[in-house]
């Protein structure tokens, strides 16, 4: 029975990175005249939309595959290409249902025959064997058929990560060596740069169908100028761009070609550039080539790269665009596209120089990639001591030195000591203790009549007095007179006593002064000469308040004329003050006044009936709670014999106060505040006229 499913070439595009091998290669299949149709896998999550529109110009089938990713790929960095771990994508091919057989492909070969009588072999795998050690196929080109057996135990190894290599070729050549059907090398040449064997190269190229550029390093990746011998390697190199400028030297599509990628600008720019170019290149984005090798450049800082456009190449394709003086432009006619580069005005300033690049275009660039290491960071057992001695450590001598003296008077400076103020008046007292005593005659009685400075024996406290209250010019005659005609002439109560008064006393407790002589301006009144001022006296000390003057029960001695506390009834008092107050007024008026009215009793504050006064014995019984009934006074003989007549007691009227007393004291409901109740009709009547 004739299956109706198609047969197809198939490839695989993990990433934009083999975009130009994918599509060298389907150029090539075509160009070699097959039959078959061709199909691409690509994972959609590394595959831009701009690379997908140039697969699709060319293959028949694109079709979205899932990544499987080898998740533990140690092997590929020992293989040292990481940049392989998610080739284990390929065995995606075993459940595309839809094809009968499918011949594939890598993308990074190139069709030099079309091998389309793999399409029908008879075995349901075949591979041509992988270039030397060991024994093995090269996943490179598969003839296969799609099934889901082999799909789910190819899947069911790759998800435990079973592969040799960590790719795609040691899982399959472990699934499918032992059957598999070996093709002639013809179909998969690998010639690498290290091992190319020229004789066979020679002798067998006419029969190559297939070229495959494996290893990190691809055609595209090394620029066309790369390999321009007559190896077999680079003849194969050869025909892959032999097959690229076919299609695509004149065209758009440059970039991830090394040293093919034309920025925009200067496509613009340039006089001979086609129309369809520009067109192209506007609708195109910017893509720069990529510099790195491949092994090196891990899946996710290639796609960094990808925005990173390298300057050195457009440097390579055309010359800069030269800047042009205004006065320069002017001579010569220019196109629309030039006159971008000639706004630069240096007329008033030297031209910068004429071969000059952009800015910065020689900065240097460092890529880092990043770590595909999947092993988890594990702390190491003890990590080194701190360091001791961290601290800052005083020096034990002393650094500082005394700077050496520069002038003469640094030499013999006093030493600096502190001095405080009270140890300077005992000095001075001392030594004004010998003055006086020097200046005395010998006997004391014999006071001489003619001393002028006054010398004093000056407590600390009052370390002024030790000064003499004179000025030098205080005995020239001329000045006292002056002076004394100013104080003829004086007016006012101010009293000035002067000097030479002698019937000034001396205070009993002053220490014995000389007092001064003669008209001084300068005179200080003492104590006694000072007008008394209307001021509060200051309290006199006592030798000891709070000591001997207790009596026996410790109690403060009562003051005179004041009554003793026992003794004292406020209310009586303030009664009696009253009284005699309006007697006063009374007399001294000449009038009727109304007689004192009793101050009202009130009720007690509520819980405090039972409290007396500690000092008060009541003269007479409590008369709590009777607002009405007057209150007893107290009789004359208790005020101290004093003859005052208590005057009638009067009815007190009730007082505006109506708060709520007692009663709030009780907590009981009183309203502290509330809302008027509406008029009633008959106030409202009242209100109203
Ligand atoms: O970044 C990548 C890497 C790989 N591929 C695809 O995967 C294929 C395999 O990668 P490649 O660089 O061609 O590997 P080789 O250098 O050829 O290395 C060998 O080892 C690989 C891993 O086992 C096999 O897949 C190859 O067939 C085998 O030739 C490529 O052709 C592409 O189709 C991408 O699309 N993007
Ligand atoms: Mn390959």
């Amino acid at each position: 029975m004739a299956s109706s499913r198609e047969d197809v070439y198939a490839t695989l595009l993990l990433n934009d990175f083999y975009l130009p091998g994918a599509l060298v290669l389907a150029h090539s299949l075509r160009d070699t005249g097959t039959t078959r149709k061709l199909a691409v896998l690509y994972t959609a999550d590394g595959v831009s939309t701009d690379a997908l529109a140039e697969l699709k110009k060319l293959f028949d089938y694109i079709i979205p595959v899932e990544r499987i990713v080898n998740d533990t790929p140690a092997n590929l960095h020992l293989m040292d290409r990481p940049d392989l771990h998610s080739t284990f994508t390929k065995i995606t091919l075993w459940r595309q249902l839809q094809f009968r057989r499918i011949v594939y492909v890598d993308a990074d070969m190139v069709a030099i025959r079309a091998p389309d009588e793999l399409f029908d072999l008879p075995h349901a795998f075949s591979a041509a064997p992988d270039i030397g050690w060991p024994d093995i196929f090269n996943t490179g080109l598969m003839v296969l058929n799609p099934n889901m057996g082999d799909y789910y135990a190819l899947l069911g190894m790759a998800q435990r990560g079973i592969s040799f290599d960590g790719a795609d070729q040691g899982l399959l050549n472990m699934y499918f060596r032992p059957t598999y059907n070996r093709l002639s090398f013809t179909y998969n040449v690998t010639p690498s740069a290290h091992y190319q064997y020229l004789p066979a190269y020679r002798h067998f190229q006419s029969s190559i169908s297939m070229g495959h550029f494996i290893g990190p390093s691809k055609p595209w990746t090394q620029g066309r100028e790369a390999h321009k011998s007559f190896t077999p390697y680079d003849e194969m190199v050869g025909r892959w761009w032999a097959v690229y400028d076919r299609h695509y030297r004149e065209s758009a599509f440059q970039y991830h070609v090394k040293g093919e990628f034309k920025p925009v600008d200067i496509i613009i720019s340039s006089p001979e550039t086609t129309e369809a170019e520009q067109t192209i290149s506007q609708a195109l984005p910017m893509r720069p080539t990529i510099e790195q090798p491949l092994h090196e450049a891990p899946e996710l800082s290639k796609v960094t790269e990808i925005h990173d456009p390298p300057v050195q190449e457009v440097a390579e394709r055309e010359p800069e665009p030269r800047f042009e003086s205004q006065s320069e432009s002017q001579s010569q006619p220019q196109t629309e596209a030039e006159h971008q580069y000639s706004a630069w005005d240096a007329s008033s300033r030297a031209p910068p120089p004429v071969d000059s690049k952009p800015e910065a275009q020689n900065f240097p660039a460092t890529h880092y990639d990043m770590s595909f290491d999947p092993t988890p960071f594990k702390a190491p057992e003890r990590y080194p001591d701190p360091p001791k001695d961290m601290y800052y450590e005083v020096p034990k001598t002393p650094t500082y030195q005394k700077p050496t003296p520069i002038f003469p008077w640094e030499k013999d400076a006093p030493k600096a000591t502190r001095v405080f103020p009270e140890d300077k008046l005992e000095e001075l007292d001392e030594s004004l203790k010998d003055v006086v005593v020097s200046a005395r005659p010998e006997n004391e009685d014999e006071k001489s009549p003619e001393i002028t400075t006054a010398t004093v024996n000056p407590t600390p406290m009052e370390p002024w007095r030790a000064f003499p209250h004179a000025n030098a010019w205080d005995d020239i005659p001329e000045i006292e007179r002056y002076i004394g005609n100013l104080k003829k002439n004086r007016r006012g109560n101010v009293q000035v006593l002067h000097g030479t008064s002698s019937t000034v006393q001396q205070a009993p407790n002053e220490p014995s002064t000389t007092q001064i002589q003669g008209t001084k301006l300068t005179d200080f009144p003492t104590e006694l000469e000072r007008p008394s001022l209307p001021v509060t006296p200051a309290p006199i000390r006592r030798p000891s308040f709070w000591g001997e003057e207790r009596d026996e029960k410790g109690e403060l001695p009562g003051a005179e004329g004041v009554p003793s506390q026992e003794d004292w009834d406020p209310s009586v008092q303030l009664e009696q003050l009253a009284r005699r107050q309006s007697e006063v007024l009374a007399t001294k008026l000449g009038q009727d006044i109304e007689p004192p009215r009793q101050i009202p009793l009130r009720p007690l504050l509520f819980g405090s009936e039972q409290i007396t006064s500690p000092t008060y014995t009541a003269q007479h019984p409590p008369t709590s709670g009777k607002a009405a009934e007057p209150a007893p006074t107290q009789s004359v003989e208790e005020l101290g014999g004093k003859a005052v007549e208590p005057a009638p007691i009067q009815s007190m009227e009730e007082p505006s106060y109506k708060g709520p007393s007692a009663a709030w004291e009780k907590e009981e409901a009183v309203l502290a505040q509330e809302t008027p109740a509406p008029p009633s009709e008959e106030e409202k009547d009242v209100l109203e006229t």
